[in-house]
């Protein structure tokens, strides 16, 4: 038989961490075998397949949470959805360990930290997204050509809403969709970004790309891009109804980058877009 695929989840008592256990625990071929959390966590020491639902037997044992992140080195995978600096520990944890790749759906990286976390991957096969939903994936390609298409008097904007409990913004997607704007524009996003708006701003210049931000109740994840003209107007949008779209989209991306060679990679080199 077939050896299993390890898997560490950082995050794992989160919302995120514990819809991964869900997905990971329906595959045959994976088994969980370390779950981290934070050192000020609840739930630390108590098993965190039982704290997401999933029933122990059949295969998988009972993974009792530590925030110890070394104990990730014993996996073949981490899947990570927790917070930046928790991203960044992590990897410094790991160096020179058995982990083949790291799977990060993390959001909110600020530029030095996301520079930091790029020199600190070379050993591995780093995947990294906004959005692990198929989906976004195939929004992020429509508005690369629709931008590219529509120019000179469009204008770009990004608005997006999360539930209450989101505590960065503009979330890691709105981010990715106003990359993927200012790449049909053929400029920098951070050249012409406009993250938010208040007072006395001014008329919109041309070619900036704005975002807006909004937050309530358990709105899992909406997203949308219009592009307007003085006289019609385009919206591209996506809704996620659960988080196991994520889930899922992580788990396929986990058993695609066990196969890869180290590097830096995103969805869209899973899915082929
Ligand atoms: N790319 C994608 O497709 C998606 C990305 N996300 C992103 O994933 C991340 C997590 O989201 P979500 O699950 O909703 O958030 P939660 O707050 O529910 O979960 C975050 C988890 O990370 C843990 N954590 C936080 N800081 C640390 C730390 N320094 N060390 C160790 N563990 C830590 C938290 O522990 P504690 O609660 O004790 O602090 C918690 O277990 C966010 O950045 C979010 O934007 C979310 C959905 C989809
Ligand atoms: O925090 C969330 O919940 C989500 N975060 C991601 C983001 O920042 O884009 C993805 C998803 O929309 C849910």
């Amino acid at each position: 038989m077939a050896e299993k695929i390890k898997f560490a989840i950082l995050g794992a008592d989160g919302r995120m961490g514990q819809a991964i256990i869900k997905a990971a625990t329906s595959i045959d071929g994976v088994s969980i075998n370390t779950a981290l959390t934070h050192s000020q966590s609840p739930h630390l020491g108590k098993d965190a397949l039982a704290l997401a639902g999933v029933m122990s037997g059949a295969g998988q044992s009972i993974v009792n949470l530590t925030d110890d992140l070394s104990q990730a080195g014993q996996s073949d995978v981490v899947i990570d959805f927790s917070a930046p600096q928790a991203t960044l520990d992590l990897v410094d944890a790991i160096k020179g360990s058995a982990v083949k790749a790291v799977i990060s759906g993390t959001t909110g990286f600020n530029a030095a930290q996301q520079k930091s976390l790029d020199g600190a991957i070379s050993d591995l096969v780093f995947l990294q997204s906004g959005n692990f939903s198929m989906g976004v994936n195939m929004l992020e390609a429509l508005v690369e050509l629709a931008t590219s298409k529509l120019r000179q008097g469009w204008d770009i904007e990004v608005l997006e809403m999360h539930h209450k409990r989101k505590v960065d913004a503009p979330s890691g997607t709105a981010l990715m969709l106003g990359e993927a704007a200012a790449a049909g524009r053929d400029v920098k996003l951070g050249d012409v970004q406009v993250l938010s708006r208040e007072g006395q701003t001014g008329a919109r210049q041309e070619g900036d790309i704005g975002f807006a931000t909004l937050r309530g109740g358990g709105v899992i994840g909406d997203h949308s891009v219009i592009i307007a003209s003085e006289l019609e107007k385009i919206t591209l949008s996506h809704s996620a109804f659960d988080r196991s779209v994520f889930a899922d989209g992580a788990v396929n991306a986990a058993l695609w980058a066990v196969k890869q060679s180290p590097g830096h990679y995103n969805m869209k080199d899973v899915l082929g877009l």
